[in-house]
């Protein structure tokens, strides 16, 4: 552990902006629920006074950002003005409790939406902070840490009955062996990557076969594309897909939730013949009985059920894993409470002999989920067995270090931090709403309308109400 988290360093400020991109213009990102998401993210800047920063955010899809935003302020005051010894190291787990659970904050959660999302934005700033203090990425920290010193950083409150701190000790140290070796192997080979980029819901099918040779040049193998809304149709894409990947290519779908449980275990009948590797989300997110049964009836047909980029926290997490519900789980890094609790669940999903397989794409995801699976296959799992990371290659131009590919392998980042500093430029022309990008949007006069135009009837005071 570090002994250079200097006593005089503290956090000065924080700001955090609603930085929007308009995605939904191409319908990139679109799926059978989300039908025009505006990638989006509620960044955060942690600024010390001895200068260095901390950058995190966490991603939404447009509308809604702002409550992140205005619940990051409602939060701030737990970390400005404290040393920097008191939130890092052995103290993150502390003041991961203090944020989840602050006393009148938690009953707008406790640990779940909007309030959870904030909470994962700070935390992530709070470890990039700590990464570029000890001048390595993320992944490296994480890497070299004690086993000992890494569970500190972790609340194992509610997840006691299944993993303790002892057994998470215990299953790192085991790992110590051979640490070195795929260490370099991840170095020079890369972590495997599948492609979502090619199949959005409201791309059409000669966009789709297009892209799939596309990424099939490009070395890819695996692929995902979203399914849901009529069933005619998917059955249509999916055998267009299959027409361009083959037989060998890895085909998996994605439902986001638009299914309710028995229509999804007939619905995924209806497409097993197209092979699907799994299926993402066919149900609610916290319908965890749900889950066990569609997994449990498509088993038989080599379909895996994969669920996990809006799952709350690890408690949910714990419970999809004892009922056997998930095959797959697809972490995301600006969910939950940030690093700190991602960490707590992929210890879970190595003791349930569940492959994560991480959700990624949106805003700063690609950029800072390379990290987490590298630390695992390094310290936790030590294979990618059965293990792939999502990747789509959408707005990475914004970011200082975007996610290195190479040969559909995410290649480690060796940048100190966790990879999510956006471009100045950037943050000033997509800030909502009114950076300069958004200004021209307006202008053009198409869908986007400058937010001070709109008519909303909402009254100041109820006496203001002329209209009875
Ligand atoms: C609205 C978003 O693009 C989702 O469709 C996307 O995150 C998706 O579920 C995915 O798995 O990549
Ligand atoms: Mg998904």
């Amino acid at each position: 552990m570090t002994q250079r988290l200097y006593e005089a360093t503290r956090i000065r400020g924080l700001s955090v902006r609603d930085i929007r991109f308009p995605t939904s213009l191409r319908l990139d990102g679109s799926d059978a629920i989300h039908h025009d998401p505006d990638y989006s993210c509620a960044y955060v800047v942690l600024f010390t006074n001895a200068g260095l920063k901390g950058h995190g955010l966490t991603f939404t899809v447009g509308r809604g950002n702002e409550l992140v935003v205005a619940a990051v302020k409602s939060l701030a005051h737990l970390v400005v003005g404290k040393e920097l010894k008191d939130l890092l190291g052995h103290s993150m787990a502390t003041i991961w409790r203090s944020l989840t659970s602050e006393s009148q904050l938690r009953w707008v959660g406790p640990e779940k939406g909007v309030i959870h999302l904030a909470v994962a934005a700070i935390i992530n700033a709070l470890w990039d902070l700590w990464a570029r203090q000890e001048q390595k990425p993320l992944w490296k920290l994480l890497v070299d840490m004690e086993p000992e010193d890494l569970v500190e950083t972790i609340d194992f409150r509610y997840i006691t009955d299944v993993l303790t701190k002892v057994e998470a000790v215990q299953m790192l140290k085991d790992m110590r062996k051979g640490k070195e070796e795929r260490e370099a192997f991840m170095l020079s080979n890369g972590y495997p990557a599948y492609t979502t980029a090619a199949g959005w819901l409201g791309y059409s099918e000669e966009k789709v076969k297009t892209l799939c040779q596309q990424y099939m040049s490009q070395g890819y193998r695996h692929f995902k594309i979203k399914v849901g809304h009529n069933l005619e149709d998917d059955k249509k894409r999916c055998a267009a897909v299959r027409s361009v990947l083959g037989d060998e290519m890895t085909l998996m779908l994605d439902a986001n939730q638009n299914w309710d449980v028995d229509e999804a275990i007939e619905w995924m009948k209806e497409l097993a013949c197209y092979r699907p590797h799994w299926i993402e989300e066919p149900t609610s997110p916290d319908d965890v009985l749900g889950h066990a049964r569609i997994a449990k009836e498509l088993s038989p047909l080599g379909i895996g059920v994969a669920t996990g980029e809006m799952c709350q926290n690890r408690v949910m997490f714990k419970q999809f894993l004892q009922a056997k519900a998930l095959t797959y789980c697809n972490i995301d890094a600006a969910r939950v409470g940030g690093v700190s609790e991602v960490l707590s669940i992929y210890l879970m999903c190595k003791k349930f002999n569940v492959p994560v397989c991480p959700h990624a794409g949106g805003v700063g995801l690609c950029e800072m989920v390379h990290h987490l699976q590298v630390w695992d296959y390094i310290s936790v799992t030590g294979t990618t067995e059965g293990r792939l990371v999502e990747f789509a290659n959408i707005l990475a131009e914004h970011f200082k270090t975007p996610a290195i590919i190479r040969n559909s392998h995410y290649m480690p980042h060796r940048t100190p931090g966790y990879s999510v500093e956006m471009h100045d430029k950037s943050l000033q022309a997509y800030e909502f709403p009114y950076g300069p990008a958004w200004k021209e949007l307006y202008k053009q006069g198409g869908k986007y309308k400058d937010p001070a135009t709109a008519k909303c009837p909402l009254l100041e005071r109820p006496n203001q109400d002329t209209t009875r």
